[in-house]
């Protein structure tokens, strides 16, 4: 199958998070976060693993962003650990922390990428979750200084940004189901934590331009919801997990909204935010990787639906059914949903994870992921010619890395790194990507 073309001034880049790469969690005065207390609490993340060193990005960006420029891409989105900059989340800045996101960002523009920062990828500082994390309006009010803070120091070389990462999973796995840091197991009494991190995005988009930033956005993470059968049960559960995992994160800053199926679960007060939330955006990120199956709730189930298997696709080594086609419905659907309210979209990830070894040859073949990746361009595409606009496209990720509560298991990376002695190793997929990237950017 042919490589779909894309205009000559599309944003080809790759993303990573700081939490997942970077490690030196104790160097120069970094805080603790909900993720260091997390993995370290013994049975929450597989194997035991930690992110203690990760890919010792703090210590080898040098090297990563050499990688990038080989690449070709154009921009590199990263994050900013919010407890290097604030270690208990509050007051003045940590200077050692600002220290390593200049000397990051000035290599990146030695190498002509741009970045696109995330100010928060879940490292949420411990010592804000001890006084009640995201189900506290106060962290929002936080989160808004720390914008300040980051976009005073860096909005005059940083065009790119972006306030919270994906509120969506911080919600649902960190305080719903307790699968993510910090752990609770609240179910819908977690949608507070929703608002709140609404909030904290209008407090920061407000921050961030009165700190002279040009170009602002989100990253959310979306997937078409299918009902398990035409049934009007099935269909009626597959409109209320929509509502709860797509339409409760889109809608807010977007439409300056809620869905109706969940408002009762809002803080009081929750409509007089909605103003600040709903900051007109220069771009929308979605974090695409798989659609849903949803059937009616089965005997003792609290909630409005059962999650079913995605059946019928070939699946990656992080259990994640592979359906190109619903990147390009998720996105037409999007913007008959909301149409001129949807300002131009970055697809700020897109990937998938194999268990990808380097072979003897010191190659590491990894063909799955290059039609992963080739058919979800060609999805786009099509969603593309079908009227969405669609600015810019992000790899996750630059590097293996972890995985959350999977540890280092899922490898997501365009360069496979040896946990043991960090050695990068560039995979097929990143000659393939380099080889799409440089094609559209000599045109
Ligand atoms: O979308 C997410 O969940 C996060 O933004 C990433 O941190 C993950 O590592 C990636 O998606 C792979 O699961």
């Amino acid at each position: 199958m042919q490589t779909p073309t894309f205009p000559s001034d599309f944003l080809w880049g790759v993303s990573t998070s700081a939490f997942q790469i970077e490690g030196a969690v104790d160097e120069d005065g970094r805080g603790p976060s909900t993720w260091d207390t997390f993995t370290a609490t013994p049975g929450k993340i597989a194997g035991g693993e930690h992110a203690r060193v990760a890919a010792d990005h703090y210590h080898r960006y040098r090297e990563d962003v050499a990688l990038m420029a080989a690449l070709g891409v154009g921009a590199y989105r990263l994050s900013i650990a919010w407890p290097r900059i604030q270690p208990d989340g509050k007051g003045a800045a940590n200077p050692a922390g600002l220290g390593f996101y200049d000397r990051l960002i000035d290599e990146l523009a030695d190498a002509g990428i741009t970045p696109m920062i995330t100010l928060y990828h879940w490292d949420t500082p411990q010592a804000l979750e001890d006084a009640g994390g995201w189900l506290s309006r106060d962290t929002a009010e936080r989160f808004g200084d720390y914008a300040a803070i980051v976009g005073e120091r860096f909005a005059d070389r940083v065009n790119l940004w972006i306030p919270l990462n994906e509120p969506m999973v911080t919600s649902i796995y960190g305080y719903a189901i307790g699968q993510y840091a910090p752990g609770h197991f609240m179910l819908l009494d977690a949608i507070p934590t929703a608002h709140h991190q609404h909030l904290a995005h209008g407090l920061a988009v407000q921050a961030l331009r009165a700190a002279g930033a040009k170009t602002v956005g989100t990253a959310n993470n979306h997937g078409p919801i299918w009902p398990a059968s035409d049934s009007a049960a099935d269909v009626e559960a597959a409109r209320q997990l929509d509502a709860l995992v797509n339409r409760l994160y889109a809608d807010p800053v977007l439409l300056g909204s809620y869905p109706e199926e969940y408002a009762g679960h809002l803080p009081d007060g929750y409509a007089a935010d909605l103003p600040t939330i709903a900051q007109p955006l220069d771009f929308y990120g979605v974090n695409y990787y798989e659609p849903q199956v949803a059937a009616a709730p089965s005997e003792g189930n609290p909630l409005t639906f059962d999650l079913r298997p995605v059946e019928g696709y070939p699946m990656t080594n992080n259990d994640s059914p592979i359906v190109p086609d619903a990147f390009r419905e998720l996105l037409v659907g999007m913007r008959e949903r909301y149409g001129d309210a949807l300002p131009p979209i970055h697809i700020t990830e897109n990937g998938c994870s194999f268990p990808d070894v380097v072979g003897d040859d010191g190659r590491v073949r990894d063909p799955e992921r290059v039609a992963f990746l080739r058919d979800h361009l060609s999805a786009l595409r099509e969603a593309m010619d079908a009227g969405v606009d669609v600015r810019g496209y992000f790899v996750w990720s630059l590097l293996d890395n972890f995985e959350w509560s999977k540890g280092y298991a899922p490898r997501f990376g365009l360069v496979h790194v040896d946990f043991e002695t960090q050695v990068r190793t560039p995979k097929d997929s990143f000659g393939w990507y380099r080889d799409v990237v440089r094609g559209h950017r000599a045109r």
